[in-house]
Parts: C-alpha cells; sequence; structure tokens
C-alpha cells in the first residue's frame, strides 16, 4: 500500500516537472520569435530619443530655473489607538491604546553642487506617521524630507491674503495655491468646531462617547496654537548646508490611555493626529558670485569668463548666446579663489523686458564687484556703458555705484578700438578702464588683478 502511495505521488512530480519544463520551452520559443522579430524591425525604424528637459512643470525649453512656487506639506500625525488589555481570564483590561507617531517635517538645504531650482518639485509631502496599536505599541514617526536647493536661495512664504503678491497679477500657480490653503484652513476650523472630529471612536461607540467633558492634552493644545500663530517664513540660504525648516510634520495623537479619568476609567476613544504643516513658498535664486559681468550682447562677457576662469560657456557670435548664468572660479598665484557670474546681454529698454529683460540681474545683485564689459570697438563704447549704469539703476536704484573695472574688450579690433580707447580715457580720466582682448588673452591678468584690488579692500574697509 505505502509502495502504491509513494509511486503516485513520485508519478505526480514528474508530471509536474514535464509541464513546467513545456511551459518554459513554450516561453523561450516566444522570446525567440519575438527577438527575431525585432531585429527584423531594427533595420526598418529608426530609433528616435526624445530629449524632454525637466523645467518644473513648465511648457517652455528652459531647464534653468531661479524663480518658483512650490507648497510643503509636512506630513500628518498617525491616529492614537484605542485598545483594551486582553488576556485569558482577563476579559477587559485596562486601556493600552499606543499613540500615533508624529508626520516628517520639510526641510530645504543650501547645496554648492545645486545650480537651478529645476529639481524641485512643486509639492513637497514629508511622510505621515503611522497609527499607534493595541498593546501600548506607539507609531513610527514619519521620515523628514530634505529638498536640495541651490546657495543663495530666498525662501519666502506666500499669505493667503498676501496683498503684495497678489498685487503682482492674476498668477495661477499663486490661485491654486491660494484656494488649497483656504479650502484647507475651512476644513480646519471645521475640525476644530467639532470636537468629535478630533477622536476616534472604538466600534460602535461614535454615538455612546460623550465628549464634553474630555479634556485635550496640554501638548496637543500647544501645538496646534504654535501652528496657527507660526510667524510667515522668510530665509535666506547662503551657505552650503545651511537648513530651513519649511513645513513642520502634524502631531501624534493620543492613545486611550491618556484620557483615563476618574469618571472614565475604560475611555473608548483615542485622539487623531493633527494634520501636518501647509505652506506656500516663494523660492526665488539670487546666485552668490563675488564678481558679476554685465554687458550688452556680443561684448565678449563669456569669452573673457572663458579666458580668466575654468567654466566653458558657449561663445558665439550672435546676441544671446549665454540664455542662463554661468558661474566660474578664478584662481590665483597665492591659491586664493573667487566666483564670477556671466549673465545674458542687457539692451537698451530690459527695464521694459527688451531683449531678456530684467530678469537676471538677480544674479548679480549681491556681487560685491561689477566688471562692465564694453566692446571697444563699437562707435562711442562709452554711450554703451551710460546705458548698462542706466539699466542697473532702473532694476535697482544704487547698483551701478558698486565698486567696479570697465574692461574694454575687443583692444585687438584694429586701428577703430585703440582710437575708442585713447578718447575715452581722455573723456573719462577717473574711470577704471582696462583694455583687453578675451579673444587673445591680452592684458588679462591686469584685468583680474584689478578686481582682486578691489575686492581686498572692500574686505579690508569691512573688517
Ligand atoms: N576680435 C575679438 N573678438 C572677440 C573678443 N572677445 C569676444 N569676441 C567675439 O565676440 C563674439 C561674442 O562673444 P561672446 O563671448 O559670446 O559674447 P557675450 O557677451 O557673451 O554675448 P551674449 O552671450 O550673447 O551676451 C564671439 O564671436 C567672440 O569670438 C576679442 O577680444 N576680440
Ligand atoms: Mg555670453
Amino acid at each position: 500500500m505505502a509502495t502504491t502511495v509513494v509511486l503516485a505521488r513520485r508519478a505526480h512530480l514528474v508530471g509536474r516537472i514535464l509541464s513546467d519544463r513545456a511551459v518554459v520551452a513554450r516561453s523561450c520559443r516566444r522570446q525567440v520569435q519575438t527577438q527575431s522579430q525585432v531585429e527584423e524591425t531594427k533595420d526598418e525604424i529608426t530609433p528616435v530619443t526624445e530629449w524632454v528637459p525637466h523645467t518644473g512643470g513648465k511648457k517652455s525649453g528652459r531647464n534653468f530655473i531661479d524663480r518658483m512656487r512650490c507648497t510643503a506639506i509636512g506630513g500628518s500625525g498617525g491616529n492614537g489607538c484605542v485598545s483594551f488589555f486582553r488576556d485569558v481570564f482577563v476579559p477587559r483590561g485596562p486601556a493600552d491604546g499606543g499613540d500615533g507617531g508624529s508626520g516628517g517635517d520639510v526641510w530645504l538645504e543650501a547645496d554648492s553642487s545645486e545650480t537651478s531650482l529645476s529639481c524641485v518639485k512643486q509639492w513637497l509631502k514629508a511622510r505621515p506617521g503611522s497609527n499607534g496599536r493595541g498593546k501600548s505599541m506607539h507609531g513610527g514617526r514619519g521620515s523628514d524630507i530634505t529638498i536640495k536647493v541651490p546657495q543663495g536661495t530666498l525662501v519666502r512664504q506666500i499669505l493667503v491674503d498676501n496683498k503684495e503678491a497678489q498685487a503682482e497679477g492674476p498668477n495661477p500657480g499663486l490661485d491654486r495655491s491660494s484656494r488649497f490653503l483656504a479650502d484647507l484652513e475651512t476644513q480646519m476650523a471645521r475640525r476644530a468646531d467639532d470636537k468629535a472630529s478630533l477622536f476616534v471612536h472604538y466600534p460602535r461607540w461614535e454615538d455612546r462617547n460623550d465628549l464634553k467633558g474630555v479634556r485635550l492634552p496640554a501638548e496637543f493644545k500647544a501645538f496646534r496654537w504654535a501652528m496657527a500663530h507660526a510667524p510667515p517664513l522668510s530665509a535666506d540660504l547662503t551657505s552650503h548646508g545651511q537648513r530651513v525648516l519649511v513645513a513642520r510634520g502634524g502631531l501624534g495623537g493620543m492613545g486611550n490611555p491618556h484620557f483615563i479619568s476618574t469618571e472614565d476609567r475604560q475611555p473608548h476613544y483615542a485622539l487623531r493626529g493633527l494634520a501636518g504643516q501647509t505652506r506656500v513658498l516663494d523660492l526665488e535664486l539670487k546666485t552668490i558670485a563675488d564678481v558679476g559681468l554685465v554687458g550688452m550682447p556680443n561684448a565678449g562677457k563669456s569669452t573673457f569668463l572663458r579666458a580668466v576662469s575654468n567654466a566653458h560657456p558657449k561663445v558665439a557670435a550672435y546676441p544671446f548666446t549665454t540664455l542662463n548664468p554661468y558661474i566660474g572660479t578664478l584662481t590665483y598665484d597665492d591659491a586664493a579663489q573667487i566666483t564670477m557670474a556671466d549673465i545674458p546681454g542687457l539692451v537698451p529698454g530690459a527695464h521694459r523686458n527688451v531683449g531678456l529683460g530684467h530678469a537676471f540681474l538677480r544674479h548679480v545683485e549681491r556681487s560685491r564687484v561689477l566688471v562692465f564689459v564694453v566692446d571697444v570697438s563699437r562707435p562711442e563704447p562709452w554711450r554703451d556703458l551710460q546705458m548698462l549704469r542706466d539699466e542697473l539703476d532702473l532694476y535697482r536704484s544704487g547698483l551701478s555705484a558698486r565698486p567696479s573695472l570697465v574692461v574694454c574688450n575687443k583692444a585687438d579690433a584694429g586701428d577703430i578700438a585703440r582710437r575708442n580707447f585713447e578718447a575715452w580715457r581722455l573723456i573719462a580720466p577717473d574711470l577704471n578702464l582696462v583694455p583687453v582682448s578675451a579673444m587673445l588673452g591680452k592684458n588679462i591678468r591686469k584685468a583680474t588683478h584689478a578686481v582682486r584690488q578691489m575686492l581686498d579692500s572692500i574686505c579690508v574697509g569691512r573688517t
């Protein structure tokens, strides 16, 4: 009898192995078929790779973003648990519901390797805390999220009734965020009025729980007060590793043991976790470079930056070759290093948004020294300098008064350049003019040393 059973089992096993092999063989045959089909079609279809730059949801082709709005939402706290100790001969033990874990926080951190805000998503959400469980098991804390932003990022909170932000005109992003915040506030207010909704109830105890006399824990009330009275956030992330907490995670709810009182020894309710903080933020990148290059399109700013630093911005003989700010690092003989920012060229009327407008001037706003790059082979180059100064002052009054140097570029461009330079020196003897040929690398050291001297004198003046 036993031998028959063993034989039958073996036969069953052999059958299964054979059928498995058949399935494997069939799938292999199918793979071979598909491979041969692919090989057949390979010659007919040329593969096309579509490259879509990440533009933070915008449809423009730019992948450099220096201003954006985003919404940071802290993780919500986990709910407290309603549970009672049970054991053999202990059908209704004391309350042993665990507390919910608090939600994760949202942080912004300055990172020197980031150059644009394009990697920041529009919704920054931290993980929620997990709910408490029976046997006094507390829920875990939701994990924080840290978003890396470039050094020089200004963070400002936008309030729903922020007149300044609304004065900027209709903004679908802001309107959406405001609507979202307004909805959230109404929801929260409704919840705060309705005490019952702050609690989780034991199954079928919703109506029997009398919550009128229940006192909310002090920690819970303090958290809600702190959230409601938090001052508007404003931060400037200037140094690598500097962090700012932009949205706090919600407090975890308390389990039912927190509500044991002389009147109620067996509370059948526990507190829900609180929602995380929500903030609509305006992020603005103002690059921090020691020196800012300002000039008209085609003046040779990028050529100059290439000649003096380790940067390799694109150079071409047409205006607006540079479309994004570019930062280069200059290293001097004594190993001192300074940073220099190249921005798109300015044209007359930039304040009226002609050309690329004033949008990029924020990247030289923080520079301690300005280098005006002027094409000295153009007729009356001093007029170009005046135009540049006027545009700077129209962007921010007094900006052109910063310590500055005028690089008279294209000095190699024949007699006209030499004559212009001589005339300019006579017209403005006090001006810091340095003739340079960025293309040929002539007189570059004189310009870089003049910049260094200016920076050093500012530092000495400060100390
Ligand atoms: N002859 C001469 N040509 C130069 C010199 N410097 C730059 N150029 C030329 O001028 C043209 C423009 O140079 P860029 O460095 O791209 O000018 P830019 O100011 O960065 O221009 P945008 O990025 O458009 O604002 C290029 O064809 C360069 O080769 C120079 O010292 N001498
Ligand atoms: Mg350029």
